[in-house]
């Protein structure tokens, strides 16, 4: 492909504040600068704290002068949106910062606009600006899937997804999804965060394009449905499909070194390694119970720990976790000869490809998710927020990379239960026959995205449609 680039192939990257949808949108600015384009990526300024996402964009920017950051000016949101569901924010923060958007494109020209599904009403922007608008979707097609259909699932009942608790969702493409897996904010049909989400859905069909950061062989049937246009509700149209994926981060600046360096001292495949996301963080009951199924299990491990939340700041920075308080007496210095405990933050994606690493215990953010299937670390599922009880499903039943945690009873999955699943995918000859599923999904990874692979072809689609637009 040609990689001569030219300031008239400008592309604007347009992300949401999380981590986890900055990180694959970053790595879709690189990918596509490697095929001529210049980047421009516009940031909102949040109005609650992101976690490490400040720093993480610090590093990105100072290592990649070729992306061009540009802060929008701070908006304020209204007394009104009372949701405890950061979402419900996002959504609105993200609309008030159109104008914002506007007047830094204005005399930009670029080709198109490429944004995450918080920020569709920045197709608003697209139109006035009279370039495409492509969505880039950070998480999987059977996700994508099922928000294609929330518009129909809004008109099927007045019920809300809470009060609908087990009764199954009809999905083309994905299995059957108890309707109390749907996203927290999008349980209650009173939330405004619930207003968000329908209205991102309904536009779905009205973008140009759509990017995901997955690769076909990983979610077959579900990207058949999608492009043959089942998943969109009736008489509406679906865009061109593109999965591209799988794109993780290549920038690690985060420290963490010190486990690295254990990890080396590990047998092969011997540790199970346990991580949360960016925003993942369990009461202090849960921390317990986690520690005795470890310690009941007798395997080594590797586990970050956060502080737990706090319902009094959920927007805030909280500080580091106060082990001696939060472990049970004793525990580390027990299980000093067979596993350790970080505070807040490992180098995810080295620690998953260290040889020593067996299994990984993940909340099911997307990203993770990726960086397991590009290591070819089978999963325990353990979903916390977010989408991840639908790709809890989508991981147990569709692509069988994960074995779930039961018995969740609203509170506490029990130590008992952490032992049992810890074991069994480290020691049982299901979770052998897991790994050995996860090392075939990583080698159909790297085939997707070496040349003349689904994703390498579908990036070519996708660069040749851009550079004609
Ligand atoms: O100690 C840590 C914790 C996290 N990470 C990295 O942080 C990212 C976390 O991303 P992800 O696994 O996707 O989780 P979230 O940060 O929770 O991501 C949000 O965005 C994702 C993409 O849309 C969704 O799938 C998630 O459910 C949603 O919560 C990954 O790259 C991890 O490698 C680390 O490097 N070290």
């Amino acid at each position: 492909m040609a990689t001569n680039g030219t300031i008239n192939n400008l592309l604007v990257l347009y992300p949401s504040l999380g981590m986890g949808h900055l990180v694959s949108m970053i790595e879709l600015g690189m990918l596509l600068i490697r095929q001529g384009f210049s980047i421009t990526i516009p940031i909102v300024d949040p109005p609650y704290n992101t976690g490490a996402t400040a720093e993480f964009l610090a590093g990105v920017s100072a290592a990649n002068p070729s992306l061009s950051f540009h802060k929008l000016p701070p908006v304020t949101p209204s007394p009104d949106n009372t949701s405890p569901h950061h979402e419900a924010l996002t959504f609105e923060v993200l609309e008030r910062s159109n104008p914002g958007l506007l007047s830094c494109l204005h005399t930009a020209s670029p080709r198109a606009l490429i944004v995450d599904f918080f920020c569709s009403c920045a197709m608003d922007v697209a139109k006035e600006l009279k370039i495409p608008c492509y969505l880039f979707f950070t998480s999987g097609a059977s996700v994508l899937a099922l928000f294609c259909q929330i518009p129909v699932l809004h008109k099927s009942s007045s019920k809300s997804f809470r009060e609908l608790g087990r009764e199954f969702l009809s999905v083309p493409g994905i299995p059957p999804l108890p309707a109390n897996h749907m996203p927290l904010p999008m349980l209650d049909r009173d939330d405004k965060a619930y207003e968000g989400f329908v209205t991102m859905s309904e536009s779905i069909p009205d973008y140009d394009g759509i990017i995901i950061n997955t690769f076909k062989s990983l979610e077959p049937r579900v990207v058949d449905a999608i492009s043959s246009g089942k998943c969109v509700p009736p008489g509406r149209p679906t865009p061109p499909i593109y999965c591209i994926g799988p794109l993780i981060k290549s920038d690690e600046k985060h420290g963490g070194r010190d486990c690295l360096s254990w990890l080396d001292k590990q047998p092969k495949l011997s540790v199970v390694f346990l991580c949360f996301g960016s925003l993942g963080r369990f009461s202090a009951k849960q921390i317990k119970e986690i520690a005795v199924g470890l310690e009941k299990s007798g395997q080594r491990f590797l586990w970050v720990i956060r502080s737990p939340p706090n319902p009094e700041k959920l927007f805030e920075k909280l500080p580091e976790p106060d082990l001696d308080i939060l472990l049970p007496e004793g525990f580390l210095k027990r299980t000093s000869d067979r596993g350790l405990v970080v505070k807040s933050w490992a180098p995810q994606i080295e620690v998953l490809r260290h040889d020593s690493v067996g299994g990984f215990v993940t909340h099911c953010g997307w990203n993770s998710v990726l960086e397991a299937v590009i290591a070819g670390v089978p999963m325990v599922a353990w979903p916390l927020y977010a989408e991840q009880w639908m790709n809890k499903v989508f991981l147990e039943e569709e692509m069988k990379l994960a074995v779930a945690v039961e018995g969740y009873d609203g509170e506490l999955v029990a130590a008992d239960e952490v032992e049992r699943k810890i074991k069994w995918l480290m020691e049982s000859d299901g979770g052998r026959e897991l790994r050995e599923r996860a090392v075939a999904v990583k080698e159909a990874a790297s085939r997707a995205v070496a040349e003349g692979g689904e994703s390498y072809s579908a990036l070519v689609e996708l660069v040749t449609i851009l550079k004609g637009t």
